[in-house]
């Protein structure tokens, strides 16, 4: 079990110096708008992932004008005590703990604190780019697999040299082929684990959003979602070997444009819903459950894979969902699921009255 006792926060946003105590499997954080709400959400993701779920920039944290934050963590996991400690020093150096002990590479953290976010602003996973699709898929794996974070990382770093060694090579008029093979080479190891991961832990993945899209939506759409991805076409291949045709067939297009055009950095999941593209066709009802459905399926999936269920953090969720399916909804995470979870709302009376429908063990903090 994986419960948040309690969060320190410091210059954090919009919270100078700010003390929240959590006794209750479900904490209900309501007030105005503005107040506030979200940043709580937000401090547990950052202590959970490293960083921000809102804020890319450290710097544009810190409670204005001043430079700096402290979050500090109480949890217990599997009845262990776990005091994570996030630091952005004035310098901007940025410093993470557990339990006194400092990381020397954040990356390492993720995946020991697993979380899953509700956002409003998360539809954009299925009207967005491929970019948060890809998004959506790494944050779980990461959170599952190290090697496949580590593996993604290092492709990601490689990526942009060699993007930088095609763009040189056309400025110099100079093509390299001996350098570039190595590159390849690199970029190939690194991808081709990648690529294995997605393909083997995609699809079971996909088939359980269905399901749950079905059970939200109460309804038999004919919904399809499909791993899709550049390496397909040499599917009968070794990933590495898929990854060297696509390579070769793309050389000379590489050359031209000066930029990887296949790898794994194109994938993508396609939504289809009774054939057609689901974000040209569906409505906003049918992306939020669609979007709900992808998050529950984050949940369960972490769950079986810790050992534990990820701390849940509903943000303004009342907005997406009609009274009976946000009730179902409500009655599965907060009762059925053991995790703890954290959902905000700017009515009191609305949150209460679900929490006390459900017969969930709550707590409310009114934000004033
Ligand atoms: N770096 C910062 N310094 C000071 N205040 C900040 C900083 N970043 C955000 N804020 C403030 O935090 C507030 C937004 O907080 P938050 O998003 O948590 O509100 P909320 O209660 O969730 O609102 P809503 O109900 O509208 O979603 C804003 O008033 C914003 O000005």
């Amino acid at each position: 079990m994986f419960r948040f006792q309690q969060l320190h926060l410091v210059q954090y946003k919009n919270y100078m110096f700010k003390n929240f105590e959590f006794k209750h499997k479900v904490i209900g954080i309501c007030g105005a708008n503005g107040i506030g709400k979200t940043n709580i959400l937000d401090a547990i993701w950052y202590l959970c992932f490293t960083k921000s779920y809102f804020t890319a920039i450290d710097g544009r944290i810190a409670y204005t004008p001043n430079q700096g934050f402290r979050i500090d963590g109480k949890c217990s996991i599997n009845n262990q005590a776990v005091n994570a400690v996030a630091i952005l020093r004035e310098t901007g150096k940025k410093e993470f703990s557990v339990n006194n002990d400092l990381y020397t590479r954040l990356s390492s953290h993720i995946g020991k604190m697993p979380a899953v976010m509700v956002a409003p602003d998360d539809v954009i996973i299925i009207t967005g780019g491929s970019e948060e699709r890809r998004k959506m898929i790494d944050t779980l794996i990461c959170q599952i697999d190290e090697t496949y974070m580590q593996q993604l990382m290092a492709y990601n770093k490689i990526l942009l040299q060699r993007n930088a060694l095609l763009k040189q090579f056309s400025e110099t008029g100079f093509t390299d082929n001996a350098l570039l093979h190595i590159i390849n080479t690199q970029l190939i190891t690194a991808g081709s684990y990648v690529y294995k991961l997605r393909k083997d832990f995609l699809p079971a993945y996909l088939e359980r959003i269905n399901k749950h899209y079905q059970q939200i939506s109460g309804s038999n759409e004919q919904l399809e979602l499909s791993y899709d991805t550049p390496l397909d076409v040499f599917n009968s291949k070794s990933e590495q070997d898929a990854f060297e045709l696509l390579f070769a067939q793309n050389h000379s297009r590489d050359l031209a444009m000066q930029r990887t055009n296949g790898g794994i950095h194109k994938d993508d999941i396609k939504f289809l819903l009774d054939g057609m593209p689901f974000k040209q066709i569906a409505s906003q009802g049918q992306r939020k459950s669609l979007l709900f459905a992808i998050r529950l399926t984050e949940y369960e999936l972490l769950q079986e894979y810790k050992g534990f269920a990820p701390v849940l953090l509903l943000d303004d969720v009342f907005e997406k969902l009609d009274e009976q399916r946000m009730a179902n909804l409500l009655l599965d995470v907060c009762v059925k699921k053991q995790g703890q979870v954290f959902i905000t709302d700017t009515h009191k009376g609305r949150l209460e009255a679900h929490l006390q429908n459900v017969g969930c063990d709550y707590e409310i903090i009114e934000l004033v």
